[in-house]
């Protein structure tokens, strides 16, 4: 029997320091978040990041957490329940880190009497630190745990024309009557390094003005890529106007180059130069999260009042919208009947 595990990055149990710095252990803890050698990565973690991150990220969390608990964990288990009313096939829901495990959400479906799985990383765009994470994470699983299971993975659907539909509608929706100058994409970032680790043709990406938009193999992998197309069609869909749109990368943490330019830098810089009503949308993320509601609707809106904007609307994620359940539906019923590879072509 046919089974679906949805995949999500995860949350702290709570907003408690010390729940939240076991997270972030976890997380950045992982080589493909902080990809150097083990020593390092231990010195960088706890021995810098973890003596002081916890607090902070607690105190983020705190002004975002709902009586229901974290944004991101009931937004992606109200998904979950939409999906699984509208398909046959048992649906279960795993983080990549934190209490909802890999193992768990295996362990559920295999209770269900599941033994085809396909897993669907909710990320749009390929990341080592998102999607590929996941995929290793499972592969291991199965190999200790659940040999028996026959494995697949939705591939990243950044170029998707069901998923572009439903981004480029919600995007519509929200800015329905809103009066804005500017709309500014900003995507999670990553180090440039990643994106050079992940060229599988190891000389194409430049992270220049045009690799990202000079076709090649390298993009199947490429998460600028891929964030700069998710872009590119919304706009074509929506019709927007060059000089009216750009991108950006949020949630730069050390001191590695990461992609640019930084979000929060844009944001100041657009209200400097007069910009007055901007509005913002974050298509990284398929689910609200500490990101979108604090760094950028509470972060991002400071800053920008500050540099003398005025209006700053920001567009809700995905979440759990009717036609995205529908989506996510519909690919899952494609795989059910066919197989994954058409699924999202
Ligand atoms: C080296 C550090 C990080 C990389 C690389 C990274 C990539 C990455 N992350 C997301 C999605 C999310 N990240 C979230 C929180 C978060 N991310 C990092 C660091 C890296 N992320 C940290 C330290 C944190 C924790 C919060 C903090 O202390 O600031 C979240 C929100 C989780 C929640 O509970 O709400 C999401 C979602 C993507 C998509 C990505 C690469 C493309
Ligand atoms: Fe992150
Ligand atoms: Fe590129």
């Amino acid at each position: 029997m046919k089974g679906v595990l949805l995949v999500n990055l995860g949350s702290p149990d709570s907003t408690d320091p010390k729940d939240v710095k076991k997270y972030l252990d976890e997380f950045l803890m992982d080589p493909r978040v902080i990809d150097v050698p083990f020593w390092l990565r231990s010195f960088i973690v706890r021995g810098i990041i973890l003596n002081t991150r916890p607090k902070k990220s607690a105190e983020a969390y705190q002004k975002i957490w709902w009586d229901e608990g974290s944004p991101l964990i009931v937004i992606s288990e109200r998904l979950q329940k939409k999906i699984q009313e509208k398909t046959t096939v048992p649906v279960a829901l795993a983080m990549r880190y934190g209490s909802m495990t890999l193992k768990k959400g295996l362990q559920e479906l295999v209770d269900q009497g599941v033994d085809e799985v396909l897993t669907i990383p909710l990320y749009p765009q390929f990341a080592m630190a998102t999607t590929e994470t996941i995929d290793v994470k499972v592969e291991e699983l199965k190999k200790e745990f659940f040999p028996q299971l026959e494995i697949t993975s939705l591939p990243a659907f950044y170029n998707k024309p069901e998923y572009i539909e439903v981004l480029s509608r919600s995007i519509a929706e929200s800015l329905e009557g809103v009066d804005y100058e500017h709309l500014l994409f900003s995507y999670h970032g990553v180090p440039e390094r990643h994106i050079y680790k992940r060229d599988i043709t190891k000389r194409h990406c430049k992270i220049d003005g045009s690799c990202c938009i000079t076709p090649s193999p390298a993009h199947e992998f490429c998460y600028r890529h891929q964030c700069l197309k998710t872009t590119a069609l919304v706009a074509e869909k929506l019709n927007l106007k060059p000089g009216t749109y750009s991108n950006a990368f949020q949630s730069r943490l050390g001191f590695d180059p990461w992609l640019k330019p930084p979000t929060d830098r844009t944001i100041e810089r657009l209200g400097l130069e007069g910009t007055k009503k901007m509005a913002i949308v974050t298509p990284a993320f398929v689910s609200d999260c500490l990101e979108t509601l604090e760094e950028i609707a509470m972060e991002g809106q400071e800053i920008f009042h500050e540099a003398g904007g005025q209006e700053f609307t920001v567009i809700p994620c995905l979440n759990d919208r009717d036609d995205w359940a529908e989506v996510l539906t519909g690919w899952i019923d494609h795989w059910r009947i066919v197989d994954v590879k058409t699924a999202i072509a």
